[in-house]
């Protein structure tokens, strides 16, 4: 679990973050939404350390990172996992020694354990035949799930993930969601991802904090976002005529039944 207690921070003079508290919890899917410059990318680079608020606390099963020395500082950053935009791989390794790469920074692993545990990762994202092949020679969404195959190669505990959909189509951005998803439970980690893109929030939010203007606005989840009495909320999730529209078929029908039948099963 990890909590954010009265966070604060401010750039040349202007307050970005203004006292944010807010708690991601463990083999859950925690979401950050927010309009573009709300703030979700200066709260997640602070939750993870790359960047100092002022003032709060950041606290990662109760032990506050902005308290903590050097060696520890060390061992957390061993179990976290990241997954960046546009999937960060390096071009010059292959897929296997892309997610070989953590394995070989962190661990004293031999090159046998390395090459078996990367392989691991790889089939889990169900990546199969293509561990000699260079980025460049993979799709968009085989990029993804390579990059989601090395966040997790050391086991991590907490994963975070800055709009992980960003330059996918809708269906494989479904399906890198439900990975994202299944592999949290699977290890109970303390998932948190920044996202605009409602699909994902309407898919996976189970936990969902909403920022407005650098303020905590809202938090709840994806079946709470439909009765949420939050004008700024409602405003930012509903824009589009068509969520609008299902906004209305939900309160009007069944709730239980959209969110069963969600992801096309
Ligand atoms: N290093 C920095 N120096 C000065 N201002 C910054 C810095 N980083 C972020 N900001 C400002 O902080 C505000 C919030 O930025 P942030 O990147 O967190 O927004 P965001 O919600 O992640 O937006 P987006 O969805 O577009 O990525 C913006 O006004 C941005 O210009």
């Amino acid at each position: 679990m990890i909590e954010v207690k009265n966070i604060v921070k401010s750039f040349e003079g202007k307050t970005i973050l203004h006292d944010i508290s807010a708690t991601f919890y463990a083999g859950k899917t925690n979401l950050i939404i927010g309009q573009s410059g709300s703030g979700k990318t200066v709260l997640m680079k602070s939750i993870v350390g790359l960047i100092r608020p002022e003032s709060g606390q950041v606290l990662y099963n109760g032990k506050d990172l902005l308290k903590m020395n050097s060696s520890e500082v060390r061992t957390l950053r061993s179990e976290i996992g990241m997954l960046f935009q546009g999937s960060a791989l390096f071009d010059s390794l292959t897929v296997l020694e892309n997610v070989m790469f953590p394995l070989k920074m962190f661990t004293r692993q031999s090159m046998v354990e390395r090459v078996k545990r990367a392989e691991f990762c790889l089939e889990r994202v169900n990546i199969k035949g293509v561990n000699n092949l260079y980025p460049s020679e993979i799709s968009g969404g085989m990029q993804k799930r390579v990059a989601i195959a090395r966040a997790i190669a050391l086991n991590p505990k907490y994963l975070f993930c800055d709009e992980p959909n960003s330059g996918l189509d809708p269906r494989t951005s479904i399906v890198i969601d439900e990975l994202v998803s299944d592999i949290t439970k699977e290890y109970n980690m303390t998932t948190i991802i920044n996202t605009h893109d409602m699909n994902s929030v309407m898919g996976i939010g189970e936990n969902i904090v909403f920022l407005n203007k650098g303020h905590k606005e809202w938090v709840g989840t994806k079946e709470e976002i439909f009765t949420a009495k939050n004008e700024a909320l409602d405003d930012f999730v509903f824009a589009s005529n068509l969520f609008k529209m299902v906004k209305k078929y939900v309160v009007k029908e069944n709730l239980e039944s959209f969110f069963d039948n969600k992801s096309g099963k």
